[in-house]
């Protein structure tokens, strides 16, 4: 649509035409039930794949019974938009693609980039922290590790050299252990590359020292207000310095509490205060100080985002909260302006196809348990809080276990969302309804093979109760993943694939996501004849994906999304 402003011809882009054109051949108003396997890729079918260990026989009869409408899809690297190809997906990045139907650089690059390009030193954010540099402490809190997922330990050294020399003098790391992204095991490398950058940084005269440290899974980093007291747990040791273990290094915490407990995890380490010879800690967070959260992740930063700068907190006892300059690597969450102050701007995800289906009379319904619950609605969304329309849309949240280890209860609620999907999808109201299953990633991330094995089995269970429902009512299913992980659970040579074992002839454990691709696969009664994957994207990836779905409901896509997957023969 063209239109004048002062004697200038605008064309209005078509990106901005919400209402979308029906599809040539696909009719409208079927119900689409989509499904998102969290952690659940395609890989050599060997003992160490718990997805081919379970006994998933709805999944294993869709794969051999519709060649033409079950594909693989790309979910790691460039596809998602990430730095490399040598980067494994992640839930926020590939909820991100799912949604918005198209590839946008994430906070790993963004950040890089502003590091490379000096542009971080020259925002806001960073003048606001500067003010502390004379006088104050800066503090640094954050996920230790080169999972490249919520953090890189690289980008916190290239900060911490950046800020010594624009003048900071004092600067306090509270590491948080990883184990989870990486292997289990690995924290100690990355702590003894921290502190040995720290000496370095104290031979030209900087106080720099690990103030406090924990394992992620039990201090800072919960997520979707899932556990309150794993945040207050970070709270008290990085702001009060309190902490029930104290030790004078964090090498000796990490020896230490191995000892304690040889089978802890890096990720799930209590909390614990570095102090110094006369007991006192020696970095609590006081009046004055900077904070940065170096995550560039949001999902797991937001909860102490908002104990490091809300006014108003109810969620646990702060004390006297210190006047301090707070600033986040990124900016968490854009609706709730959180943090306020932030080093580099987020990506900007706009015109996400939950949008274009509310302005095309397509209702949603959404629905996981908590851990998840914001990949299948905020995440969805391009990071966006709430839903675009109430009327229009619900999200439902199942509450997850709290305070376990997902192995100890591997079924996790994949029955009961199967079970909410299957309500919603009756009711007749809803014309998308979109779930997540947690099990292959959540359990995934244990490393219990047994354990991931179970889980896989029940989201299998949840499939076939969610495929039943959408047969009833003469639907379209979609199924597809976010990203690998239950389907590797070992390291593994990556020439030949081979499992890596170690001297005592054990597999080494992989709890992290993988590279693989995974699944996507489409179907139904209500499938209109003729509907099959295109013979020519090869290399399509998870952006493909929301150009497909729309499809499915009867709408040609929006002319910038990534091409759909499907075509129909006549
Ligand atoms: O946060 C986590 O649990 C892991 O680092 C990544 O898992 P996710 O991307 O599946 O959430
Ligand atoms: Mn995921
Ligand atoms: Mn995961």
């Amino acid at each position: 649509m063209n239109f004048e402003v002062q004697g200038i011809r605008v064309n209005i882009s078509r990106a901005h035409r919400w209402k979308l054109r029906p599809h040539p051949k696909i009719r409208q108003g079927k119900k689409l039930m989509v499904i998102i396997l969290d952690g659940w890729g395609e890989q050599i079918p060997d003992e160490y794949n718990a997805i081919h260990v379970a006994k998933t026989p709805m999944m294993d009869e869709l794969k051999k019974t519709a060649p033409d409408r079950w594909r693989l899809l790309r979910a790691h690297g460039l596809s998602v938009g990430l730095p490399s190809d040598e980067d494994m997906g992640n839930s926020e990045v590939g909820h991100n693609a799912l949604g918005a139907g198209r590839i946008f650089e994430q906070g790993a690059g963004l950040v890089d980039s502003a590091l490379k390009t000096g542009k971080i030193y020259e925002g806001e954010g960073f003048k606001y922290i500067q003010q502390a540099f004379a006088k104050n402490t800066v503090h640094f809190v954050g996920l230790l590790s080169d999972g490249g997922v919520h953090s890189r330990a690289n980008q916190l050294s290239a900060l911490l050299k950046g800020c010594v020399n624009r003048g900071a003098k004092r600067l306090r790391v509270h590491v948080l252990l990883d184990g989870r992204d990486v292997a289990p095991g690995s924290a100690i490398k990355y702590v003894e590359a921290l502190e040995s950058e720290l000496e370095e940084l104290r031979k030209g005269g900087i106080d720099a020292w690990i103030a406090s440290g924990g394992g992620r899974m039990a201090v800072t980093m919960d997520r979707y207000e899932n556990d309150w007291s794993i945040v207050k747990r970070g709270y008290d040791a990085q702001v009060k310095g309190e902490a029930p273990h104290k030790f004078s290094s964090c090498g000796e915490a990490l020896k230490k509490l191995l000892e304690m407990d040889p089978k802890l995890n890096d990720q799930y380490f209590p909390p614990f205060v570095i102090i110094d010879s006369i007991g006192q800690p020696i970095g609590p967070i006081v009046d004055d100080d900077a904070v940065v959260t170096f995550n560039f992740r949001a999902d797991r930063m937001v909860m102490a985002a908002k104990a490091f700068e809300l006014e108003i907190f109810d969620k646990f006892d702060r004390g006297k909260l210190p006047k301090i300059k707070y600033v986040g690597m990124l900016q968490y969450d854009s609706d709730l302006k959180l943090p306020k102050k932030y080093l580099v701007s987020p990506p900007q995800i706009d015109k996400t196809s939950g949008e274009y289906l509310i302005h095309n009379n397509i209702k949603t319904f959404a629905c996981s348990e908590t851990v998840k619950f914001g990949h299948v609605t905020f995440v969805w969304n391009g990071n966006r809080s709430g839903q675009f329309s109430h009327s229009m849309e619900k999200y439902v949240q199942i509450p997850s276990d709290v305070g376990i280890a997902f192995n100890m209860k591997p079924e996790m609620k994949a029955i009961a969302i199967a079970e909410k999907a299957c309500d919603a999808l009756a009711s007749g109201k809803w014309d998308q309804v979109r779930v997540n299953l947690a099990n292959g990633d959540m359990v995934g991330h244990t490393g219990d093979l047994n354990a991931t094995v179970i889980g896989c089995e029940a989201v299998d269970q949840a499939v076939k109760i969610m495929l039943d429902a959408v047969e009833v009512v003469g639907g379209i299913f979609l199924i597809t993943a976010d990203h690998g992980n239950g389907e590797d659970m070992v390291k593994r040579n990556l020439k030949t694939g081979a499992p890596i074992l170690d001297k005592g002839g054990k597999f080494q454990v992989l709890t992290s996501h993988t590279c693989n691709p995974v699944p996507i696969i489409i179907g139904g009664k209500g499938l209109q004849k003729g509907v099959r994957f295109r013979r020519d994207l090869p290399g399509a990836g998870l952006a493909n994906v929301a150009a497909t779905f729309i499809n499915l409901h009867g709408f040609e896509a929006p002319w910038d999304y990534e091409p759909s997957l499907i075509e129909v023969l006549d």
